[in-house]
């Protein structure tokens, strides 16, 4: 019962960003059409937790490790677990949902045993009345390092800066030293955004070097918006660590010179190598080199920052870089969301962490995890228990100062509205006519009558005309289409080898917004046809803003204001300076180098008010403590998204109580994110933090985009 499948890889933040234009179905799929690799046998008694190589889940530039073989060449770091009950013979002929069950129940006995050791070894007992959970653990009960060995770890003469941990990240540090002492190849470490995972993994890696002579080499991987934050707290928590940012003119400069080190078998120059992301997603010749080079050493410790990037098992992303993390000693994942929408995503981030443990080659875990099981919410806490660390900020940080969520419904004026009340018109028609056509439809819904990308397309249209009717064209009809495209043309405005009528073609999918910034840009002194000031406040949100951001700003507050799409960036920058208030802007397509300029001249230049931010390239690791409020304008499906942003600025550092406000534009598909993320919130309660049930009877809309769909066209 193998599965195969195709290696299809999540939108990265620039595939992403031209969402905002037109609807474009993610990468194009490669089906992987080799022949499945012989089943591995079975596993031996004793549990490695090292990857396992013979599964089939390499990319295609994997090459032979050179040197001695996995089984002979995890340092001797073996956890062991008395497997007695594993061995029992399944029955022959076995149902096939009982064998499931019995994978499923023979990894939870693992981690059952292994959180046994682990807390024994924590706290000295396994009966443990006191704690049931690490992150009850308190520090003065931690055995291994204390404050004063950080002290002797990570002090320096020549600097003036004191590294003290807090309570809470002295009992991380042990956790996270405790597995290693264990030979436990695989740790998360998942406190809540803003409470420090940074600082506690590089003192981990510190006290690696100091207590148990190693000193790396350790790969960190981590999104391009936090590579120069990661070098900074490095530098100052750790000095005497050497330190290697493997990107852009980094990569430039020492590619050479680490190809032919890892080539001629000689140990890297470096402690630690910081690359990101997009290292491991692409099949360039540059980054299949890169890789191979990665692959040639033997990391002692590879660490993913913002981990949950690894939801996706069958992504490029996934699978590359499990072929270099695979021999690692530890995989040790950051995250303050592991759970991102379901479960499926959080057992994809475990069989990267302990893939031996996690592996479900054989488990149809989309029927497993589905299922009508009431106490699968129960088991997934408890094979977590073991291997994840995660504290809220309630639990640990009574000082830290409130977060206030405010969700701001919106009403449309009549331009809004009206573009609204169109598009349904136009999309039920086309839906209707569809219908039909099949004798056999079910009137009721557009699902399975519709291809998935229409109603991709569709819903993508919904939700742009409800942030800013600006976002679809409404304004400029076909003929301005046509006169513009004149005008146009002989200027280049698309390359001078593109014929009239290609332009008009191109024009004729441009939005208003579109439109206009176009003609500003070609225009010159001529300014017929562009918009005025006043289409800004065409939509809901913005006229909203324009009355909140002043008073804010009277106020002494300074803002993030969030959003999926560059061209609302676009909009709102615009609305920005109608409203006459200074801000900085960090997208996807910000240079990497000029990231942490931004944040630091915004945290530090107090006249700067606000700060535009894309939610996927400024929501992750950056610290933007220099503002207290937050502004979602739009939000995303996943809610762990906007929590990230959220947490930019609510985070150690903050003085100041934070104000969140969401931007929901009522009578429209906004208020269905909403209440689809609000579920999704529920079940993350209910797997990570303890005492929180899921509560069946009061479900939300947990409907799908085209169910959704269909309520609107067809309803
Ligand atoms: N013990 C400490 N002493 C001084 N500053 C600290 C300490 N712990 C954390 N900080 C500071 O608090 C801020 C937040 O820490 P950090 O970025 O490590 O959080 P995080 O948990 O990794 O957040 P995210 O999940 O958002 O990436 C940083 O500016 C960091 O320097």
């Amino acid at each position: 019962m193998k599965r195969e499948y195709a290696e299809i890889s999540e939108i990265s933040d620039e595939e992403w960003e031209p969402h905002s234009e037109s609807f474009k179905p993610s990468r194009v799929l490669k089906i992987n059409t080799r022949s499945p690799e012989p089943k591995p046998k079975p596993p031996p008694p004793i549990e490695s937790f090292a990857y396992n190589k013979d599964e089939n889940l390499e990319d295609d530039d994997v090459e032979e490790v050179v040197g001695p073989t996995a089984a002979t060449n995890n340092r001797g770091r073996r956890f062991i677990v008395d497997d007695d009950e594993e061995e029992e013979e399944e029955e022959e002929g076995e149902e096939e949902q009982e064998q499931e069950h019995g994978d499923f129940v023979e990894a939870l006995q693992k981690c059952a045993k292994i959180s046994a050791e682990l807390k024994r070894e924590l706290y000295g007992t396994t009966t443990s009345a006191a704690c049931d959970r690490y992150a009850e653990v308190e520090a003065s009960s931690v055995r291994i390092v204390t404050q004063s060995d950080i002290d002797d770890a990570c002090g320096d003469e020549d600097s003036d800066f004191q590294p003290v941990l807090k309570p809470y990240q002295l009992v991380g540090v042990n956790f996270l030293l405790l597995l290693y002492r264990k030979g436990i190849a695989g740790a998360i470490l998942a406190d809540e955004m803003g409470l420090g995972k940074t600082i506690q993994a590089i003192t981990y890696l510190m006290l690696l070097k100091h207590l148990n002579n190693d000193p790396g080499p350790h790969l960190i991987v981590c999104p391009a918006s936090v590579l120069e934050n990661w070098e900074r707290e490095l530098k100052k928590w750790c000095p005497s660590f050497s330190v290697l940012q493997y990107h852009g003119a980094g990569r430039t400069a020492y590619s050479r010179e680490l190809s032919s080190l890892a080539k001629a078998g000689l140990p890297p120059p470096f402690n630690v190598l910081l690359v990101c992301y997009s290292l491991f997603e692409r099949h360039s010749v540059q980054q299949k080199d890169d890789r191979k080079i990665l692959k040639r050493w033997r990391w002692s410790c590879v660490l993913m920052d913002e981990a949950h990037a690894l939801k996706d098992k069958n992504s490029y992303r996934w699978k590359n870089l499990m072929s270099v993390a695979w021999n690692a000693n530890q995989r040790l994942m950051l995250t303050g969301t592991p759970l991102q929408n379901d479960l499926h995503e959080l057992w994809s981030l475990l069989e990267f962490m302990m893939p031996d443990l996690f592996a479900t080659e054989d488990v149809d875990l989309k029927k497993l995890l589905n299922g009508e099981d009431r106490d699968l919410i129960g088991r997934m806490k408890s094979i977590l228990g073991p291997f994840i660390l995660r504290r809220l900020k309630s639990d640990v940080m009574q000082q830290l100062v409130p977060k206030i969520q405010r969700v701001e419904y919106v009403t449309m004026e009549r331009p809004q509205e009206d573009a609204y009340r169109v598009a349904i018109e136009e999309y039920r028609a086309v839906s209707r006519a569809r219908i039909a056509k099949l004798s056999d439809a079910d009137l009721a819904t557009i699902v399975g009558v519709l291809p998935q990308r229409q109603i991709s397309n569709y819903f993508v249209q919904f939700r742009k005309i409800a942030n800013h009717p600006l976002l679809v064209r409404r304004i400029y009809s076909d003929d301005d289409v046509v006169r513009f495209a004149k005008k146009l043309h002989p200027m280049g405005a698309f390359g001078f080898e593109c014929t009239l009528e290609r332009v008009i073609e191109e024009l004729k999918n441009y939005s208003d917004f579109s439109i206009h910034q176009l003609l500003r840009s070609y225009g010159g002194a001529d300014t017929r046809g562009i918009l005025s000031e006043e289409h800004v406040m065409l939509s809901a949100k913005c006229r909203v803003l324009s009355k909140l951001l002043p008073s804010l700003k009277k106020g002494g507050h300074r803002v993030l204001i969030f959003s999926q799409w560059t061209s609302m960036l676009d909009i709102l920058e615009w609305t920005l300076d109608v409203i006459g208030v200074t801000y900085r802007r960090l997208d996807g397509s910000t240079q990497v180098t000029e990231r942490q300029a931004i944040v630091d001249a915004f945290n530090n230049d107090t006249s700067i008010f606000a700060c535009l931010l894309s939610t996927r390239a400024g929501g992750q690791g950056l610290n933007l403590t220099g503002a207290d409020t937050v502004v979602i304008h739009d939000m995303d499906f996943n809610p762990q998204i906007d929590r990230q942003a959220e947490d930019r600025c609510h985070r150690i550092g903050q003085t100041r109580p934070v104000t969140i406000y969401r931007l929901v534009t009522k009578g429209t598909v906004d208020e269905n994110v909403y209440e689809i993320a609000k579920r999704k919130l529920i079940l993350d309660a209910a797997v990570l933090e303890s005492g929180v049930e899921v509560d069946n009877e009061g479900d939300t809309s947990d409907k799908t985009m085209g169910e959704i769909l269909s309520s609107i066209l067809m309803g």
